[in-house]
């Protein structure tokens, strides 16, 4: 046999420190050759060189270009997928027309061998084939990434280009390939190499269609030798993938095949080792709505995430044009815990799993949703950054900000009852959703709701509709009076429902924000019941006058100081009706909100959130009470008069607490007694 050192057009260089390389013409015309060429190709090729006359391209293949290693098997298992895919799709072209059997991927592991083979019976490749996909093509990718590496840019372009076969340099010390053409007459070749850039090639004996590529691997990738450790990345990343893979064997429990009975009459249960089928070869994202009942979607859910409570309702996505998606999206319940719903997207593009954290991919409100997004127009060895730069992952996120707007409408169409019943669980996405997406907010704005204390829930113009006769103040301004817990305010909420006023539940964490988004795009106010006496909240053109005198008010002011933290507590008059209590704690509605953005993060004032909690004390100069405590001569029944009303007021507020609640107590006591 003639041995030859191949000399062909790829070559690299290297300079200085820096290495690149550079493609020759023949990569770009590739012909199909003959089999009998082929042949003449292989007694000639037993040796060659993969056209590196530098040091080897793989330590920077394995240093650089993907931070996890694990991914060779996914590309390895995904390539022999597609090499079963390409022979169904033959097969039915008829361009193949031999019995297909089962198709079927085999990951086998030896731990003895120290070796991991992925076998397929897909198409094979002959000769020439593995010449022009092994030495060459897949090589474009080495030189693409080498490139790049030469402008220094390295880190940026980790995992932007996908080196699919050579991934398996990363683990192994020695690849080898055995393959067998589906093509009538093709011969068997088995390639190899250490990943330096030499290869071999030689004609071999193998029966079976298809292709095994044996990885031997290396002594710093034994992790990879271990059976656990396989099988959680083949069920990460093969999990969904259409060809079924088999991974090793399992027991199982099946009947007895003899009938025997056991003592209850039924047929007796033997143990039986089947193969171990790791994944589900046709997820329910890929079926069509209509195959698929409420139960087929829950049970898909608990695939993905197995024990965790059911999800609310779903949205299945099938998009052609102008892309390719399919996916079904999941709305959890949230229950005001944001943070860990996210991260539950996964992504695929075309079954092969690629990632879980789709942050920056997805619009971020998205992110609180789960799923699966598949798309084979999201390239698959790809960087966030470079995902994020994608013109189709750009369409994507948009197309389904729209889906889920247009599903939430509809929900709320067909039934509002039901809607309803899920406000509790979805208002935090939607209102993040409205407020990190202008387009999100003008699709949502006719479904999104408001809840009142009474339970009832209302659309933005029905709320305004509702509240328009008696909370207009005397500036033609709608003001909507709410709450953060209706039992923290139910004294506030009280005297407000009892001047008809109507008291909205804004509890969500989000609820600062929303309220300041709201109010800019509904031209109306909010204030929340303790932000200020009922008169000042929504003001009327009715002055009611003072029985005090300015004066009287003078000398009472000290008094009233004398029993408070001056630190804490502003005491200030009002003239307020007979009926409104004698005494309120009020907290400026712009503190507030800018200490509560604060503590959220984002907006508000940076030294807002390190202020101390304010209040006004609200002495309400027309009640009856406040003249009796200034006529009272006796200095003792003054202050306990005094105080008992400000405790009063501190507790309809939630703010009377530790030693100066006993003392209310006691004093209580002591005053019915
Ligand atoms: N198991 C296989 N059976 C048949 N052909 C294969 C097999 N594995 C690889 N090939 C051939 O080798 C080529 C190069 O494979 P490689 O994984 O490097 O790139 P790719 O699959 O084309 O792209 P990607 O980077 O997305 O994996 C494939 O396109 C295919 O033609």
């Amino acid at each position: 046999m003639i041995v030859v050192h191949q000399t062909s057009d790829l070559s690299f260089f290297q300079m200085e420190k820096t290495i690149f390389c550079h493609i020759g013409s023949k990569l770009s015309v590739a012909h199909p050759l003959t089999i009998t060429e082929s042949e003449q190709k292989i007694k000639a090729m037993q040796q060659g060189t993969i056209n590196i006359q530098t040091e080897n391209i793989f330590p920077i293949i394995k240093k650089f270009l993907y931070s996890d290693t694990e991914i060779f098997l996914r590309e390895l298992v995904s390539n022999a997928v597609d090499a079963s895919q390409k022979l169904r799709t033959l097969s039915k072209t008829g361009e193949f027309n031999q019995e297909i059997k089962d198709l079927r991927v085999e990951v086998i592991l030896d731990k003895d061998a120290k070796t991991i083979t992925v076998r397929d019976n897909g198409i094979g490749m002959t000769a020439d084939e593995v010449e022009k996909y092994i030495n060459q093509i897949a090589f474009s990718g080495a030189k693409e990434f080498a490139e790049k590496y030469k402008d220094k840019d390295a880190n940026a372009m980790i995992g932007a280009f996908g080196l699919g076969f050579y991934s398996a340099f990363m683990v192994s010390e020695k690849v080898r390939i055995q393959t067998l053409s589906y093509q009538d007459g093709a011969k068997a070749v088995e390639w190899e190499s250490d990943g330096s850039p030499q290869f071999s090639m030689k004609e071999i004996e193998k029966n079976e269609r298809g292709t095994d590529i044996i990885l031997h691997i290396a002594e710093d990738s034994t992790e990879f030798l271990e059976e656990a450790r396989l099988n959680e990345i083949l069920s990460k990343y093969c999990k969904f993938l259409p060809i079924e893979i088999k991974f090793g064997t399992r027991k199982t429990f099946v009947e007895d095949p003899s009938g025997e009975k056991d003592e209850n009459g039924n047929v007796k249960k033997i143990e039986k080792e089947i193969d171990n089928i790791i994944n589900n070869t046709s997820p329910a994202w890929n079926k069509t709505p209509a195959d698929l009942t409420e139960e087929d979607y829950k049970n898909f859910y608990n695939e993905l995430y197995p024990f965790t409570e059911d999800p609310l309702f779903h949205i299945h996505l099938n998009v052609d044009y102008p892309f390719n998606l399919t996916g079904i999206l999941y709305f959890p319940r949230l229950k005001n815990n944001m943070e860990v719903q996210k991260n539950k997207i996964q992504l695929y593009s075309n079954q092969v799993f690629i990632t879980d954290n789709v942050e920056n991919i997805v619009p971020d409100f998205l992110n609180l949703l789960h799923g699966v997004i598949d798309s084979p127009d999201i390239p698959l060895n790809v960087s966030r950054s470079y995902l994020q730069a994608d013109s189709n992952v750009k369409k994507i996120s948009n197309h389904i900000n729209k889906k889920v707007a247009d599903k939430l409408n509809q929900m709320f169409k067909d039934d509002r009852e039901d809607f309803q019943s899920k406000w509790d669980d979805i208002e935090v996405f939607i209102q993040y959703g409205m407020l990190s997406d202008d387009k999100f907010y003008d699709r949502s704005e006719k479904f999104a709701l408001l809840k009142n204390t009474k339970d009832e829930y209302f659309t933005f113009e029905e709320y305004k509709e509702k509240i328009k006769a008696a909370q207009t103040d005397k500036n033609d301004k709608l003001v909507c009076l709410y709450t953060h817990s209706a039992d923290a305010h139910h004294a506030l909420i009280e005297n407000a429902n009892d001047r008809g006023y109507d008291v909205l539940v804004m509890d969500s964490p989000l609820a600062s924000h929303y309220i300041q988004k709201l109010e800019g795009k509904l031209n109306v106010s909010f204030a929340r019941v303790d932000a200020d006496t009922l008169d000042k909240l929504i003001q009327k053109d009715e002055e009611i006058p003072s029985k005090l005198s300015e004066k009287e008010q003078e000398n009472l002011k000290p008094i009233f100081e004398g029993n408070v933290n001056k630190e804490k507590y502003v005491v200030q008059f009002e003239s307020l009706s007979e009926t409104e209590k004698p005494v309120q704690i009020t907290q400026s509605e712009f503190m507030r909100r800018m200490k509560e953005q604060q503590a959220l993060g984002g907006g508000g004032m940076h030294m807002m959130g390190s202020l101390p909690e304010m209040y006004n004390l609200v002495v309400n100069s027309n009640h009856p009470l406040i003249s009796k405590i200034l006529g009272e001569k006796n200095e003792e029944k003054q202050k306990d008069l005094t105080k008992q009303a400000i405790d009063l007021a501190m507790l309809s507020n939630g703010l009377l607490q530790g030693e100066e609640l006993t003392k209310f107590i006691n004093r209580s006591l002591e005053l019915i007694d």
